[in-house]
């Protein structure tokens, strides 16, 4: 069946009748919806003082009902308007004693032929279509709900179908992906990232389908597609468990907005919603219920790099470290038994004993502390009424409600906060200006505090949490994620491209804090040429990292007499790209006042500055930070100022290390002076 070129392309243009038919049936059902809606308004319109609220409450409803079965029709013609672009990008005969054969298409979207009762096009998240990822010819098997099916597969194609043309179609017999994933890899880049279902790896697979893990940590290495995985494993999710999780129930921490935008459309491409998104920063501020002001991680970096202070240094130092953790855990067990001061309360004749104030308050153990105190004063003030036997007056019930905060110590966490420095001996490491502001650095530690001793009750309706570039966050952040987020979590990241190498998190530390995660390793790197992350790899060595074997241009280290020359030779590198075919080129700088400068100093028509403020970033020339730079890619970059003025000491060259592995095809570094010493000569 469908054996010859020419058959699978007869059968494509079938299945495109096919689909073009179902849109037809879907839009006159969209028609037909909203001519209803339409008709159901105006009858209510007309009838609405004849109406009593019950009818009114009916009318709504059945009016929400009708719009939500047209919305998912005019979904559902979407999905058909992307399949008759791209029907199917993988055929497998499977051959099983319970099945029997037929050929299985696999699609980014399910096609049911509701005439032939038949799927022709199965969804690449369906169970059967992990074979197309996991096995070569010969004997496989795939698991359903209802168990393991056991087979052989006997045949298994690839094809490029755009514009609803059969482009290419390819026959394996070793590995399917190889050419189609070169040639995958071979294109320019795009302003948004894009889905890889047509190639996804096996090891890759294993991760997007995994069901079991509570948690997952994917340690990857630059370029080694951790994202768009954490992605379809998003997608995956939402169609596995289609009954019970939706989109609004996820919620992705990103680093910035201009990532958020740029990741914005794999899921849409994959026939899902988007999903809520929020920055660190946006939740710290959230869970501090605003009341604070803090530096931002951006600012953290910025004044790491251009600056050289070492008590600054010492303080991130150590509020990253696992001991500050358990310090703080310490901490809250000392003010658990040394900060309630009980003494005896008389109300009225009664006196109500130091020891009955503290067995009640020792008894709520289990309640965050400073919530406490209104359930002891209800036990103090039942207690009094049954010894007085009479009831109390209001002010005897405002007596007590005072008396028994106040034999607690602190009423703010923020004196908690500072107490703590002093109790561990360290007041040095606590430094706020006048106007309170804090550092990033005692943000979330100030959150754990809070989390500890008031308790929080947000974002409980998250059903799975995704954190990417987990390298940037400490124990800290994550023992309140942990609390707070109770759900499956996602957790991915690089420590190699910490921008902060003072704060960074490895795979290890992360797993301290989520003993239960599975923790994957990914080494295949497919971002960059060979070239390209072999140079990387003098920076930062990695020896486990495994280049995908696609070959360029050696990276160019160019010299320059002086910073003019620098420029007007970055300018000639400007206008070569517009001549090269290329979509995006990166000037990557180490800092936001360098990269100020260089966007002033080029005054190049049509390049971009993106900065910490940008929110989405388009095709062309950018100048932006190593920090915003992180999670995008480039078909070209530039790293500008390369000298050893600008990188020298780590932060400098985790800085590096990111930039330059956002480039897909093509790396020059340019400087004037003495070369940076983490670069080869
Ligand atoms: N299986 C695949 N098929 C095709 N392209 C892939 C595959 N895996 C990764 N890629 C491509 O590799 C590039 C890097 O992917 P991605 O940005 O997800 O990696 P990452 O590990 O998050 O990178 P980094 O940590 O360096 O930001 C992207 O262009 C992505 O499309």
């Amino acid at each position: 069946m469908n054996i010859t070129e020419q058959e699978e392309r007869e059968y494509l243009e079938e299945v495109k009748e096919k689909l073009t038919l179902a849109i037809r049936r879907v839009d006159d059902a969209v028609k037909q919806f909203s001519d209803e809606l339409r008709q159901k308004k105006s009858y209510i319109h007309e009838h609405q003082s004849g109406m009593d609220e019950a009818d009114m409450v009916a009318a709504g409803q059945s009016i929400d009902r009708m719009a939500f079965t047209g919305e998912a029709a005019v979904a559902r013609k979407r999905n058909l308007f992307k399949l008759l672009q791209s029907p199917y990008f993988g055929r497998l005969d499977f051959v099983s004693p319970t099945q029997g054969k037929s050929p299985v298409y696999i699609g980014v979207h399910s096609f049911f032929d509701e005439r032939q009762r038949q799927n022709l096009i199965y969804d690449w998240r369906a169970p059967i279509s992990s074979l197309f990822y996991d096995f070569e010819l010969g004997e496989a098997a795939y698991t359903t709900p209802s168990g393991t099916i056991q087979g052989r597969i006997e045949l298994k194609r690839q094809y490029k179908i755009r514009d609803g043309r059969l482009e290419f179609m390819l026959e394996n017999d070793v590995n399917i992906h190889d050419d189609v994933l070169q040639q995958e890899l071979a294109r320019s880049s795009d302003d948004k990232m894009k889905n890889i279902v047509a190639t996804i790896q096996r090891d890759q697979n294993a991760v997007i389908r995994n069901e079991t893990a509570p948690v997952m940590v994917i340690q990857g290495v630059a370029g080694s597609g951790k994202t768009s995985i954490a992605l379809h494993r998003i997608a995956f999710l939402l169609y596995r468990y289609r009954e019970t999780i939706a989109a609004k129930d996820i919620l992705i921490l990103s680093p910035n907005k201009v990532f958020a935008d740029y990741i914005s459309n794999v899921l849409p491409e994959l026939g899902e919603e988007n999903i809520p998104e929020l920055g660190m920063e946006e939740l710290a501020a959230d869970l501090l219920d605003n009341r604070y002001t803090f530096q931002t991680f951006f600012e953290q970096v910025s004044a790491l790099l251009e600056t050289n202070d070492l008590a600054f240094v010492e303080r991130i130092r150590f509020k990253s470290s696992f001991d500050f953790l358990s310090q703080l855990n310490q901490y809250l067990l000392h003010v658990e038994n040394h900060y309630f001061t009980v003494t005896e309360l008389r109300v009225g004749k009664t006196l109500v004993p130091g020891s009955f104030i503290e067995s009640r308050f020792k008894a709520y153990h289990r309640i965050p502390l400073l919530k406490r105190f209104a359930l002891v004063a209800q036990d103090v003030r039942d207690h009094v009424r049954s010894a007085a036997d009479r009831k109390l007056t209001g002010a005897e019930k405002g007596k007590i409600g005072e008396a028994i905060p106040r034999m607690f110590k602190f009423h703010q966490v923020l004196d908690l906060y500072r107490d703590f420095y002093r109790w561990i001996g360290r007041p040095e490491l606590l430094k706020l200006d006048h106007h309170l502001r804090l550092e990033y650095a005692d943000v979330f530690a100030l959150i754990y505090l809070r989390l500890r001793l008031e308790g929080l009750t947000a974002y409980e309706q998250v059903k799975h949490l995704l954190v990417d570039e987990m390298q940037d966050y400490t124990p800290v952040h994550y023992a309140v994620l942990s609390r707070l987020f109770r759900c499956r979590k996602t957790i991915l990241g690089d420590v190699s491209q910490a921008v902060n190498p003072y704060s960074a998190s490895s795979a290890e530390t992360i797993e301290r804090v989520f003993p239960q995660a599975d923790v994957v390793k990914l080494y295949r790197s497919y971002r960059s040429t060979v070239e390209i992350t072999a140079f990387a790899q003098r920076i930062i060595p990695n020896p486990d990292i495994i280049p995908l074997e696609r070959h360029g241009r050696e990276p160019q280290v160019v010299r320059f007499t002086s910073k003019e020359e620098e420029l007007i030779g970055i300018k000639q590198l400007l206008a070569t790209f517009t001549l090269s075919g290329y979509r995006s080129l990166g000037i990557i700088c180490k800092t936001q006042r360098q990269a100020e400068n260089t966007h002033q100093a080029l005054q190049t028509a049509g390049v971009q500055l993106l900065t910490a403020e940008s929110t989405s970033f388009k095709e062309g020339i950018i100048i932006t930070t190593a920090h915003l730079a992180k999670g995008l890619e480039f078909d070209e970059v530039i790293v500008p100022f390369a000298s050893v003025r600008t990188y020298q000491t780590e932060v400098d060259k985790s800085m590096l290390y990111v930039a330059c592995t956002r480039a897909m095809h093509q790396l020059t570094l340019t400087y004037f002076g003495t070369i940076s010493p983490f670069l080869p000569a």
